[in-house]
């Protein structure tokens, strides 16, 4: 959306644009600054510019114009005073022209109070005599105060009722944050959500109303009036609870809404369901983009990480938007990229939770060791995950643990009230199932799974502890010796889980011929996300040389140094009793893919013992399928 406010000099174009721009957060330019050496020199000397002068100048905004127009917008404070300059600068569909007028000594006595401006106040009258005053857009006379004057800009803009750019369905936590993401970013933006008589009323309406200060912000109550207030082709994100309800809310939009128009969806679908409504859709004429979504509402409120897939025609519609509300990587580069085909994205947003689960379990696993073992407080375990995060094992998670650790209630923690059951909407299982039904090894990160649902089961727990006679078991070993083990250990469990996750994204990459790019997920991962990390960092220029993180030279430098850690940090918690179910699984993994001389010629032979399931020789170099009558043998 492109205003241009126009008006001879001394009209206020410069604080009704900048102030127009504090409200709208759309960017502010002054058409002044983009004059040639030349033409400053000429009106620093009071020479007007004739139209020859100018022409090299408006062709130059025009381009300007049209590219602020492809990344959301802008205000442009320009004279303009002809016809035939506008019409240069009319390069895209929908300028909002705002024209500033006022009395000459009005005018006068302002440009009189100016200081460090090369325009020379006898210009004034040339300038009027040569303003012709359009019959279109909006005429503003300067005599009221810049507030007043923004105020009148806003109605008279309310009143073309510009189509929004972007619609979301769904004011929930993740839908409510990205709503004003894009607002503050100047993206006209529409807001529905689902009415239900008595308990769901209004939300749309009342979320936009709460948050007049975002002026581009317009709630809707009704379907059909959010559908028509939104600019075509359409461009819908759903921010609604993943299974039945995306299917219900297509439904609905497929009778409304028309071919070309794109739906994304923001939320935790399960990939292969977005596998399947892209194809639905794509044969129906309907653009979809299945989108990971990660930050949290935090994060998608100041920047998510984004990971759209799906059509990658209609992407690059949206893309401009989704650049302007992601966060941003260490290079300014926006944390959004186009992860592929069909639902790529939800595949990777799938695969990212998972791994989140790992670093979660991981990092509770660490605290317990600490807390029982080590008998050290919230507060100590929150220092030491402080210094850790100084030693180059900075990461979102850690961060925002020791954050809660320090959190005091009464004479006790917070922490230790929260009851020990941990709930999950399903991204982290369907991951597992993924790796399962696809033969892929994930036991470091099933088993964050599994603890979270062992978790849940607290009274058979606490009856089997009565039954066991459970109790932790305080380390006796040197406190700072165990520390420096753990952090290490925990360091390489950290190697292991993101190996596991990425291992799975390659694997299924090859079936689905997506060719995802790791380094660049990586990168679209070190900002806005829940597992941003200094280790995610790395990752980025890793995955630039490696198809794979253990075959990587500093990798392999570091497991060798500190696998011994992890085995011995998850022996020492085994022997005091303590549940290690990523630690250990993370060591078992990492040796079940290290050791070329597996125990598996074991289970072959027990295979074909007991059901001629046959083997392979390790000296047939024609891999030919044996068969032993073992009972032949038997003595
Ligand atoms: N919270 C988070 O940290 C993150 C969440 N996500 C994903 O984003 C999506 C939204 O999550 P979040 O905002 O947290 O969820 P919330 O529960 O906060 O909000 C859900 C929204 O969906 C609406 N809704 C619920 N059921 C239906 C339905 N059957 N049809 C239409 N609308 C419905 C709700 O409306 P009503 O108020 O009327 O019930 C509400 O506006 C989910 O898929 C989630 O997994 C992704 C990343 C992070
Ligand atoms: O996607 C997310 C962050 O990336 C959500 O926070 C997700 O809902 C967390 O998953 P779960 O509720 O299963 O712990």
């Amino acid at each position: 959306m492109i205003f241009i406010i126009t008006g001879v000099s001394g009209s206020g174009k410069t604080t009704i644009g900048s102030l127009l721009s504090k409200k709208t957060h759309l960017p502010f330019f002054d058409a002044d600054d983009f004059h040639p050496k030349a033409n400053v020199e000429k009106m620093t000397q009071g020479i007007p510019l004739d139209d020859h002068d100018r022409m090299p100048w408006l062709k130059t905004l025009a381009e300007k114009i049209s590219g602020w127009e492809n990344h959301g917008g802008a205000i442009l404070a320009c004279s303009a005073l002809k016809e035939n300059y506008r019409q240069i600068l009319q390069s895209v569909p929908g300028i909002i022209w705002i024209h500033l007028k006022g009395e000459k000594p009005l005018l006068e006595e302002r440009l009189l109070n100016r200081k460090n401006h090369y325009m020379n106040p006898g210009l004034l009258t040339s300038q009027l005599e040569t303003w012709e005053e359009p019959e279109y857009g909006f005429h503003l006379d300067v005599s009221d105060t810049p507030e007043g004057l923004v105020d009148k800009i806003f109605q008279y803009f309310d009143s073309l009722n510009i189509p929004a750019h972007f619609g979301i369905i769904g004011m929930g936590v993740m839908g409510k944050s990205l709503a004003l993401n894009m607002a503050e970013n100047g993206v006209p933006v529409a807001v529905y959500n689902r009415f239900v008589s008595g308990k769901e009323e209004k939300i749309a309406t009342t979320f936009a109303a709460d948050h007049k200060e975002f002026p581009l912000l317009k709630g809707f109550d009704d379907i059909h009036s959010f559908l028509s207030n939104l600019q075509h082709p359409r461009k819908i994100l759903l921010m609604i609870p993943a299974g039945a309800a995306i299917d219900v809310q297509i439904d609905q939009l497929l009778s409304l809404i028309n071919p070309g128009d794109i739906i994304i969806d923001g939320g935790n679908s399960f990939f292969e369901d977005s596998n399947r409504r892209s194809v639905i859709l794509e044969a129906k004429g309907i653009h979809f983009i299945p989108m990971g979504v990660s930050g949290g509402e935090e994060g998608a409120r100041n920047g998510p990480s984004l990971m759209p897939g799906g059509n990658s025609n209609a992407y690059g519609l949206i893309s401009p938007y989704l650049k302007k509300i992601a966060a941003k990587d260490k290079q300014g580069k926006a944390c959004v990229t186009y992860v592929g085909s069909q639902g790529s994205g939800h595949f990777i947003k799938m695969v990212h939770n998972s791994i989140e689960y790992g670093e979660m379990q991981t990092i509770a696993e660490v605290t317990h060791l600490m807390r029982k073992g080590l008998k050290l407080n919230p507060l100590e375990i929150a220092n030491i995950f402080r210094e850790w995060q100084q030693e180059g094992l900075k990461s979102y998670l850690l961060e925002i643990t020791a954050d809660i650790l320090e959190v005091r209630e009464n004479d006790g923690f917070l922490v230790d009230m929260i009851l020990d059951e941990a709930g999950q909407k399903g991204t982290g299982g369907w991951s597992l199932i993924t790796a399962i039904q696809n033969h892929i090894p994930y036991s470091a990160l099933s088993e964050a799974v599994t603890a979270r649902q062992l978790s849940s089961k607290k009274s058979n727990r606490a009856e089997l502890a009565k039954l066991y006679n459970h109790q932790f078991r305080a380390f006796a070993e040197d406190k700072v010796l165990i520390l420096s083990h753990l952090k290490k250990a925990y360091a390489l469990t950290r190697i292991i889980n993101h190996e596991t996750g990425f291992n799975l994204m390659k694997e299924i990459s090859d079936i689905f011929k997506w060719e995802l790019d790791f380094s660049e997920i990586a990168r679209i991962w070190t900002n806005g996300c829940i597992i941003r990390s200094t280790l995610m960092e790395e990752l980025v220029d890793l995955y630039k040389n490696n198809d794979q993180i253990l075959k990587d030279k500093k990798i392999i430098q570091r497991a060798k140094e500190w696998k011994s850690d992890l085995a011995y940090i998850v022996g020492l918690g085994l022997q005091h009793d303590f549940a290690m179910p990523v630690m250990s699984a993370a060591a078992n993994y990492f040796f079940g893919k290290i050791i070329e001389d597996s125990s598996a010629n074991i289970i072959q032979a027990q295979r074909d013992y007991f059901g001629a399931h046959t083997y392979i020789r390790r000296d047939d170099p024609e891999k030919k399928s044996q068969h032993t009558e073992w009972l032949f043998y038997k003595k």
